[in-house]
């Protein structure tokens, strides 16, 4: 018998000016556009095999290794609902030899390499390259922007990784969400000396969900309708500059001014929301003294204390030094090299320790160096499948 299998990575994505609140849950169309960076899936991504068969009885989930109800989940649910309506309409009715897969029972192994639900955007790599490996499955003749629509419904921010690079999540107008969608706005190689450093201060599920968070936002608090209607327009256009003139200055001041309205509509919203801690305050102030002659690195902060500091790839170093200063013995995931190609440098001569204590040891948990790259990728399921020949998954938590 044909077996039908896909299996295939995607990324996950920072946002430089975030998603914060939605117009329709259902659909998830937001209240104002974003721009994100897809960020390398050597050190941060989901995989996932999806495999369709006439032997299995019912539609199953595993997620790093656990069973997950599928039915009790609404977005996976639409997710499945619209590739499989897209199978129908795009292949199936059109060409009577395409075989009839939108009628097969699936299965699904999805793991991430990386925490998931600690604000580490899991949710994000999950729904994008879940709908990425259904469209290689069901051969689905769509574009990124296309199957971005998709990957919307299952979380907005998934939607942006579909791309590489720097990616923009057009809101639309439109009731039916069809404008609303990702557009890449330059490849990852356009500004290839843009890395990135993610500093783990948790790893344990967050509070309040982005979901949950963004609504009660959305009721409560009028700085948002400032935000999203005075501010986040004319914002995108100048990122959108920034990151086309690669202005590293303007992309991080734009960046932390962002990151800092996000977290001050969540203090505004009643009762309110803190995703920041004590740690990711000083990650702000150790930040800003580090830029106080020339703007170096920029921070951002998703709903959760975890820390990404975006800089040109000559500042990683250093900026590496002045955090294991205060962090003392954080994990270093050094894939990139980072410590092989530089000797540690010492803390810039201006740079005044005094503005922050030094943190007792795991206060940052981990710290990773990655940098700006591609979209999702297709894998050889023989080699790379998550399922064994039963359809069930090869390893289990
Ligand atoms: N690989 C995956 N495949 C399918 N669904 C996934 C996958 N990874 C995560 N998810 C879904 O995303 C949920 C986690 O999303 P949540 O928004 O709570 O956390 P997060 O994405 O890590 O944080 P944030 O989006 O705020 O950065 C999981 O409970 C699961 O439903
Ligand atoms: C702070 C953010 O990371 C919020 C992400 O929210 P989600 O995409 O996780 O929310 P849902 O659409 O409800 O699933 C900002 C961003 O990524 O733009």
């Amino acid at each position: 018998m044909t077996v039908f299998e896909a299996t295939c990575t995607a990324p996950v994505n920072i946002a430089v000016v975030k998603y914060w609140g939605k117009r329709d849950t259902s659909l998830i169309l937001p209240t104002n556009s974003s721009l994100s960076v897809t960020l390398s899936q050597d050190q941060l991504h989901s995989k996932t095999t999806i495999r369709a068969s006439a032997d299995f009885t019912s539609d199953r989930l595993w997620l790093n290794g656990i069973e997950e109800s599928i039915e009790k989940n609404k977005r996976l649910v639409a997710c499945l609902r619209e590739t499989r309506a897209l199978r129908r309409t795009q292949i199936e009715d059109k060409d009577p030899s395409a075989p009839k897969i939108s009628n097969l029972a699936i299965h699904i192994c999805s793991e991430n390499n990386f925490p998931t639900a600690a604000g580490l955007a899991s949710s994000a790599s999950g729904y994008a390259c879940l709908v990425y490996t259904l469209s290689k499955l069901f051969e689905l003749p769509l574009d990124a922007s296309d199957l971005s629509i998709v990957a919307r419904q299952g979380s907005g921010s998934a939607c942006r990784s579909l791309f590489g690079g720097f990616v923009a999540w057009e809101m639309g107008t439109k009731e039916d969400g069809s404008d609303s969608k990702a557009v890449q706005i330059a490849p990852e190689t356009h500004w290839p000396d843009l890395q990135a450093m993610i500093c783990v201060v948790s790893d344990e599920k967050k509070g309040t969900s982005s979901t949950e968070g963004m609504q009660l936002t959305v009721k409560t608090s009028a700085l948002l309708q400032h935000r999203i209607k005075e501010v986040v327009p004319k914002r995108m256009e100048d990122m959108i500059a920034a990151i086309h003139n690669k202005d590293f200055p303007k992309f991080a001041e734009l960046t932390m001014q962002d990151s800092n309205q996000f977290h001050a509509v969540c203090l505004d919203t009643y009762p309110p929301i803190f995703y920041m801690n004590d740690i990711s305050r000083a990650i702000i102030r150790i930040i800003t003294e580090y830029n106080k002659d020339g703007v170096k690195a920029a921070y951002t902060f998703d709903a959760g204390p975890n820390a990404v500091i975006y800089a040109p790839k000559d500042n990683m170093a250093e900026i590496y030094a002045i955090l294991s200063h205060y962090f003392p013995n954080a994990a270093f995931d050094d894939s990139m090299g980072l410590l092989k190609e530089t000797a540690l440098p010492s803390l810039p001569k201006s740079f005044d320790t005094r503005i922050s204590p030094v943190f007792p040891e795991g206060s940052v948990k981990q710290i990773l160096h990655t940098k700006a790259d591609g979209g999702p990728r297709v894998l050889d399921s023989a080699t790379h499948g998550l399922l064994n020949s039963e359809g069930l998954p090869k390893r289990l938590a």
